[in-house]
């Protein structure tokens, strides 16, 4: 987005949503998740994300810059998420992208964050099923009801053919809720072990501290795109899920810092799904797979720019 003009451009979530089409977000995506992975610091400088704690909410505060020297991006995102009661109104996950001129440093663009999170992050899992995904691929489950679990409802219903999606939700007219406002047909299931159990494709996209998807449930080669639990003492997955998956990370430094169920398993990480992309890591389909997502910046910033 090239402004000469003093004045940045400013565009609304409304505006985001118009101009972001995951046909062009998919692809940019991807070949920046294989950029990402063969970097050198000089031309993709990203720090690992720095977290200001808000206890009272259960919740943070996470500042994202990142510089793409030849791509001549110069961005950063700031990023609340705040635990919601159950039917708040308000959004959990709120933010803003800030576009900067590389050589003259000045704003070029204001950006509501909050449908590039929803569609970057979706995006991002999307790619990762479209990797290590089961082949015969039939059943996706969706655990949570949420913000991501309506984005990765749109793009994984989009991208592939699945004859089956189920979703739940802890509370479950949420769940009914969630499936009211969707074109094509969904089961509620009353419990997560319902949900999951057969499915091969599995979405945690939940606010959730705590385990709540059990390795024993899983069907063994499902993949599990994992995409709650960014702090370091949060979980979503239990250790044997995690220990007797091939885990696939989005960034292997941010994974180390924030991802518990990473930290607090023991877990290995394999690979960057940026390694599979680039062909120098394999995509071990006949596995269970887990890709645990905690939201690469360079992504973001590269969608819009
Ligand atoms: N990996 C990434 O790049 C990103 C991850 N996130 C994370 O994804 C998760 C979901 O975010 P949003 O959809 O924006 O939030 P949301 O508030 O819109 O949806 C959260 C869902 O989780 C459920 N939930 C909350 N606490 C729970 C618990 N203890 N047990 C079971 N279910 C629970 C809620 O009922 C709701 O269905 C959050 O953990 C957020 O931090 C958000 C943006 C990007
Ligand atoms: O990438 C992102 O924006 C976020 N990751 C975790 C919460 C928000």
């Amino acid at each position: 987005m090239e402004n000469m003009s003093e004045s940045p451009v400013i565009l609304n979530k409304h505006e985001v949503e118009r101009l972001l089409s995951y046909e062009d977000l998919v692809p940019l995506l991807e070949s920046a998740m294989g950029k990402f992975s063969k970097r050198d610091g000089s031309e993709i400088i990203q720090p690992v994300r720095s977290v200001v704690p808000i206890q009272q909410h259960n919740g943070f505060l996470g500042l994202m810059p990142a510089y793409l020297a030849a791509e001549g991006i110069l961005c950063t995102k700031m990023v609340t998420f705040y635990q919601r009661p159950e039917g708040s109104s308000l959004p959990s996950t709120q933010a803003v992208v800030l576009l900067f001129h590389p050589e003259r440093g000045n704003i070029t663009a204001i950006l509501d964050g909050e449908a590039i999170t929803s569609k970057r992050t979706a995006a991002a899992s999307a790619i990762s099923a479209k990797f290590l995904k089961p082949d015969a691929s039939e059943v996706l489950c969706i655990l949570g009801s949420g913000q991501q679990a309506k984005s990765h409802y749109d793009v994984f219903t989009k991208l592939f053919a699945f004859k089956e999606v189920r979703v739940w939700s802890r509370r479950k007219e949420m769940a009914q809720v969630f499936v009211n406002d969707l074109q094509g047909p969904v089961r509620v299931c009353s419990s997560v072990k319902k949900a999951v159990m057969g499915a091969d494709v599995i979405i945690t996209a939940t606010g959730s501290s705590q385990p709540i998807l059990f390795g024993e449930w899983v069907k063994p080669g499902a993949h599990i795109a994992a995409v709650g639990a960014c702090r370091p003492d949060w979980r979503e997955l239990d250790d044997e899920l995690m220990q007797g998956a091939v885990v696939y990370v989005d960034s292997r430094e941010g994974a180390m810092a924030e991802s518990g169920d990473i930290i607090l398993s023991g877990a290995q990480i394999y690979a960057e799904l940026g390694e599979v992309i680039n062909g120098c890591s394999p995509a071990q389909r006949e596995r269970t797979t887990v890709f645990k997502s905690l939201g690469n910046y360079v992504f973001q910033s590269y969608s819009l720019s």
